[in-house]
């Protein structure tokens, strides 16, 4: 993998992950995202209430491009008010409904990965947002932070930590329970793995009921860390996961109800 730095005559810098150019066609032939649209009678509904589990949650209706965050919406704006990646991001995103169980719509985010176009276009987003911001950790939630983390990473300069399912890192670690639906889970985050008075830039693939994500900053807090930002490519505003953060700042490219 290269990371290029190219700065632009608007003093913008661009960055990019791979040495493929931008103009590469997409592998959208291998896998064809899809948009599932029968949950939408109110029976439906109710019933993907009923099925309700885990810390899974129903999207009752297609993703939503946008870019958003509780401070500035639009900051990256295009001429329309929006950057044109988030379209492409959005639609490279696959819906796969009653997965892992009956009701659910499983916002799948394999199919933006096969997208090298939209995958690169994800990452350069985030870098862009938060490479001035002074990050000198990047904090990427199991399972799928650990797949946008670590590329954000390099790319600003930071160091990446695993913020792990319990029993799963080696080392000495500290731990943060959080409650889902049905009982409750825990993270873990290996001891020295980042010290008092670090900024922390907290990353994972969506963000639903915000549970996930309120045990990451306070796992990070506890340890006198700064956390600057929570950054998901997807939300689903419906479970106001965004209130449960406080006045903890949310940024997120795609809203998936
Ligand atoms: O906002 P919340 O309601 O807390 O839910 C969001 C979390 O749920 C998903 O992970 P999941 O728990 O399914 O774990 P996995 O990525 O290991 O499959 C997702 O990747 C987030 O981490
Ligand atoms: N609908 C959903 N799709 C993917 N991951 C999730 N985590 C919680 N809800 C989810």
């Amino acid at each position: 993998m290269e990371i290029m730095h190219k700065a632009s005559s608007s003093l913008s810098c661009k960055i990019s992950f791979f040495p493929s150019p931008d103009n590469i066609d997409s592998p959208r032939t291998l896998a064809t995202p899809f948009r599932h649209s029968s949950a939408s009678s109110n029976s439906q509904l109710q019933q993907l209430q009923l099925n309700r589990s885990k810390n899974y949650r129903p999207a009752g209706s297609p993703l939503r491009c946008t870019a958003s965050d509780s401070v500035k919406r639009q900051e990256m704006a295009g001429k329309d008010g929006q950057d044109p990646r988030i379209q492409k991001i959005s639609s490279a995103i696959r819906v796969i409904p009653d997965f892992p169980k009956p009701g659910i719509m499983f916002q799948d985010i394999t199919t933006l990965l096969l997208d090298t176009k939209a995958f690169r276009d994800t990452i350069d987003l985030f870098v862009e947002r938060y490479k001035d911001r002074d990050i000198s950790v990047v904090a990427g939630i199991e399972a799928r932070g650990f797949i946008f983390g670590p590329p954000i990473a390099l790319a600003i300069g930071a160091k990446f930590v695993p913020m792990r399912k319990p029993n799963k890192l080696p080392g000495e670690v500290i731990s943060e329970e959080y409650s889902l639906e049905y009982g409750t889970d825990k993270m873990e985050m290996h001891v020295g793995a980042v010290e008092a008075g670090e900024r922390a830039l907290i990353i994972d693939d969506l963000i639903a009921t915000g549970g996930t994500l309120c045990a990451a900053i306070r796992l990070l807090e506890r340890v006198g860390v700064h956390v600057v930002e929570c950054a998901c490519v997807i939300e689903l505003p419906e479970l106001k996961g965004r209130e449960r953060l406080g006045d903890k700042p949310l940024f997120v490219l795609v809203n998936g109800a």
